[in-house]
């Protein structure tokens, strides 16, 4: 069994960590289970649990929200870690007949026995209570991989693919990523705003609570910022939870070599990115680039990748996609929080993103789409790599449901219910970071949720049909207009 103990908090050992099964016992605070919210997770000023300020009629309670009785709660997992891996995935950990608490904070305050509940909060009030009988609770998903801002579409590429042309073809000849980086910089902030926003909002009807929004549409610097821009307005405006990448690397911009390109960014792209950060304008998480053949080699991917480390990112990167680079084991040496695509990873590549609990993330959408070998999820399972997944909606692969992405891992990689879900919430917080706050029921996590129909064994639930539609809630804590 592979867990993530050396994350797990104070208090929590290694024996409860390794006996982290489904259960039925209360975890709530101060029990054994519980999970302390991170002191820095909730600035002191912020509005709370709130996607819009308080209006007129609206209830004033102790509590955000109490959903009540539900059939099942999928907590995921429950002793703090931070993945799951190995024999830990193979099962999730699963209440019955159990309620769950929001506080005003937007954090999970208790979860546990319908009845412990009740009695526990029978004196509290509540802004608002679901009765969740028939239901089930699952944790929002986490989509740990998406292009979401751009403009134009590439509907004409469709028909060139299904003639025969390969990504690779249409790349060369100008189109793919290149076509989408003339319209992108042609268009208005507003005009990549709105249609970001509508994206959003489907893949939040699709149950998505916290997704990756990559730039990388822009490649030259006034453009890659507008784009960063427009995410960041939507990390403090809208109730999605949202992690930056900075993705200017995706291509190498017309007129530049590779060298040429990664020079511009170490040297202009990423002190900007710095001195906007510090001063509180644009929040960036992650750094990406587009390891692949014909785009950046190895050696341009390693000093980008090195550079946006020193400037205090985490490394998340495309690597291994559409030719054997050795990105996996770049990335393993380079302390990398993830790599995605990985289809033609090697089997060096596979141990050593498992000695570096370096996360998978796997695209089952884009394989299909590109008619690509799948990833070998299996191997990279049973070798205890962290595996997670991301729908890698972008104008390629026009996908925003999660529920469909883990169908598509169970039947083209041969996942399993319980792995996909897995993937599909702890482990895609992982790779972004955020597995502290995110991608599991625990006492202390920030209260992101979908509510099913359910009738059924609780991993069944993971089947597009029974995910489709859920209602999803987000607690997100906005950050104050303006502020950082
Ligand atoms: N492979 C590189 N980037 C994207 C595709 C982006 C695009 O084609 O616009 C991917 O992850 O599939
Ligand atoms: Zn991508």
């Amino acid at each position: 069994m592979v867990v993530g103990e050396e994350l797990i908090p104070p208090g929590v050992g290694r024996a409860a960590a390794a006996s982290a099964r489904p259960c039925s016992t209360l975890l709530s605070q101060g029990g054994a289970a519980c999970v302390p919210a991170p002191s820095s997770a909730v600035p002191p000023s912020v509005p709370i649990g709130r996607d819009r300020p308080a209006a007129p009629g609206d209830m004033a309670g102790d509590h955000r929200l109490l959903l009540e009785n539900a059939r099942q709660v999928v907590l995921v997992c429950t002793r703090g870690e931070r993945f799951l891996a190995g024999d830990a995935v193979r099962s999730l950990a699963v209440l019955e007949g159990a309620s769950l608490v929001v506080g005003t904070d937007g954090f999970i305050k208790a979860v546990g026995p319908a009845d412990t509940i009740q009695k526990q909060f029978s004196e509290e009030t509540f802004e608002e209570r679901i009765d969740c009988s028939e239901k089930c609770i699952l944790p929002g998903l986490v989509d740990a991989h998406t292009h979401p801002v751009w403009a134009g579409d590439r509907v004409h590429e469709f028909a060139m693919k299904l003639a025969g042309a390969t990504y690779m073809d249409i790349h060369q000849a100008g189109g793919g990523i290149n076509f989408t980086v003339e319209r992108t910089r042609q268009a208005s902030e507003e005009e990549l705003f709105s249609s970001f926003q509508q994206r959003l909002q489907c893949m939040k009807r699709a149950g998505t609570t916290l997704v990756e929004c990559k730039s990388g549409y822009g490649l030259n610097l006034e453009t890659e910022l507008k784009m960063l821009r427009v995410i960041e307005r939507a990390r403090r405006e809208l109730d999605v939870g949202i992690s930056a990448t900075y993705c200017g690397a995706h291509s190498v911009p017309k007129g530049k070599t590779a060298t040429e390109a990664a020079d511009d960014i170490i040297n202009n792209h990423l002190p900007k990115l710095k001195e906007l950060g510090r001063n509180g304008q644009i929040h960036v998480d992650n750094i990406d680039v587009f390891c692949e053949k014909g785009v950046f080699d190895l050696d341009s991917t390693r000093r980008i990748l090195q550079a946006g480390k020193d400037t205090g990112l985490q490394i998340n990167f495309h690597g291994d996609e559409l030719h054997p680079m050795k990105a996996a084991e770049l990335g393993a040496e380079l302390g990398a929080r993830a790599i995605s695509h990985l289809e033609e990873v090697s089997d060096e590549g596979i141990a050593a993103m498992a000695t570096a609990r370096c996360s998978a993330v796997l695209l089952p959408t884009t394989a299909y789409m590109l008619r690509l070998k799948q990833p070998r999820a299996r191997k990279m399972l049973d070798e205890g790599v962290i595996v997670a997944l991301g729908s890698d909606f972008n104008p390629n692969a026009y996908c925003f449901s999660m529920p469909m992405v883990m169908h598509l891992a169970c039947v083209n990689m041969r996942m399993s219910m319980p792995e996909a879900l897995a993937a599909a919430t702890i482990n895609a917080a992982y790779a972004l970071g955020k597995s502290h706050t995110h991608g599991s029921l625990e006492v202390g996590k920030q209260g992101d949720l979908i509510i099913i129909n359910s009738s059924r064994k609780a991993e069944e639930d993971t089947h597009p049909k029974c995910l489709t539609p859920p209602r999803p809630v987000s607690c997100k804590p906005l950050p104050l207009k303006g502020a950082f």
